[in-house]
């Protein structure tokens, strides 16, 4: 990833800088340690760039909770800024190239694009954990009338199934690089068709990593439209029977269930459990009834919020746990007498999301994109508020 290593400087340079920088915005040096950001707005985005110096070189690096998805704006910044502050340049990779950013597809959506996405079709159906994407592109040239939203939490699988996409000139997956648990939330209710999930990993030791737990299959039967079915597939009997109790644990659930069927499509993993005569389940949950529509008055504003002194020595407090998430601020600079910029994790314990808050005088916020709207942010979210006016108020 881009950064430069440069001769250590005075970084009191940058306060110098600002007022008449095309690129820079503020400057924050870290409460404890020696650490700094730059707040930079270039190519339309707004993003942080990190400074750690060193005795011998000082590294000048992208921020990763930030980092905009094309590369170069990251290394244009870069080059501009140790251009404006005159750095002495002792090693560099931010040379420019043409190549497309890995995941940049109008097939890849983010998951905050679900927050106003249009749907182009009328039937939707997921799959969860598609690998190498067999059964999804397989499913998606049968029914084109069907959107196929994939799900993989796998990077490198998603990139492969987007040049699939690409090279087999279809119209109709969205894949999604996003934990599978916490992005059905973003659905509408009563949409889906089917939801496949199919082979996931079993965790054996790790159950609380599963796929299917109640929560999911909540979430999976609000998603679903009447008659349609939650779909799971697997050669492990100690998930299937966990599944089971799952699914059986909520009343008026209609479960099917089937062994050594074979389906149209067989997937990498299928064929290796194959060959190896396992036995292979599949369980089939029926939606029944309607949903209500989800809750979306989901407002991430900071209004009561508003720096004070006494917040700098709070802010170095441990991780807090609560009812199903977390708050961790866990590191805090000061931007000029008056403002703080707060790195945080918060939210679901699988999947937490990093941001920053600019705690200002008159107005706070996240920096520079809000969180995903998904109710434990939301909790979590406002938790952060109690917590920060609370000690603003010095109580
Ligand atoms: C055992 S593989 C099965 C792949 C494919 N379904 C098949 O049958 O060949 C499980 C896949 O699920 C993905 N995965 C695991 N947990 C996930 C989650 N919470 N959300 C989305 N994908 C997940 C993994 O990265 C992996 O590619």
């Amino acid at each position: 990833m881009p950064h430069l290593k440069v001769k250590p400087f005075d970084s009191a340079a940058i306060e110098e800088k600002l007022p008449d920088s095309s690129i820079m915005t503020f400057r924050a040096k870290a409460l404890k340690g020696d650490d700094e950001i730059i707040g930079v707005e270039h190519g339309g985005e707004e993003f942080l760039l990190q400074i750690k110096p060193d005795n011998k070189a000082t590294l000048v690096k992208y921020d990763k909770v930030t980092r905009p998805l094309k590369v170069n704006l990251l290394k244009e910044a870069l080059d501009k800024v140790s251009k404006e502050l005159g750095l002495e340049i002792l090693s560099s990779n931010i040379a420019l190239s043409n190549g497309k950013p890995p995941l940049a597809s109008e097939y890849f959506k983010k998951i905050e694009d679900f927050e106003t996405i249009a749907y182009p079709k009328e039937k939707i159906s997921v799959e969860v954990g598609f690998g190498s994407g067999r059964h999804l592109l397989y499913q998606a040239q049968k029914n084109p009338d069907t959107l196929f939203i994939g799900l993989e939490i796998h990077t490198p699988s998603a990139q492969q199934v987007l040049r699939q996409i690409e090279l087999q000139g279809l119209e109709n997956i969205w894949v999604v690089n996003y934990d599978a648990r916490l992005f059905l939330e973003m659905l509408p209710s009563n949409k889906c068709e089917q939801i496949f999930v199919h082979f996931p990993v079993p965790w054996d030791k790790k159950p609380h990593r599963r796929v299917i737990s109640p929560s999911f299959l909540a979430e999976s039967m609000r998603v679903l439209r009447r008659g349609g079915r939650l779909e799971l597939r697997t050669d492990s009997d100690k998930y299937f029977w966990y599944a089971l109790e799952t699914f059986f644990a909520v009343p008026k659930t209609e479960v099917e269930i089937r062994k050594n069927e074979a389906l149209e499509v067989t997937s990498k993993y299928e064929a290796r459990w194959r060959k190896q005569e396992k036995d292979i389940y599949d369980v089939y949950v029926k939606c029944s009834e309607d949903s209500d529509e989800r809750d979306l008055r989901i407002d991430f504003n900071f209004t009561s919020v508003k720096y004070t002194p006494n917040l700098e020595e709070f802010l170095q407090k441990k991780a807090l746990v609560f009812d199903g998430y977390f708050v961790h601020f866990e590191r805090s600079y000061k931007v000029g007498n008056n403002a703080l910029l707060v790195k945080c994790a918060f939210g679901s314990f699988d999947r937490p999301e990093h941001k920053y808050i600019l705690v200002e005088e008159n107005d706070s916020r996240y920096f520079a994109s809000q969180p995903v709207k998904t109710t434990v942010n939301y909790a979590a979210h406002q938790k952060i508020i109690e917590l920060l006016t609370q000690k603003e108020n010095n109580v």
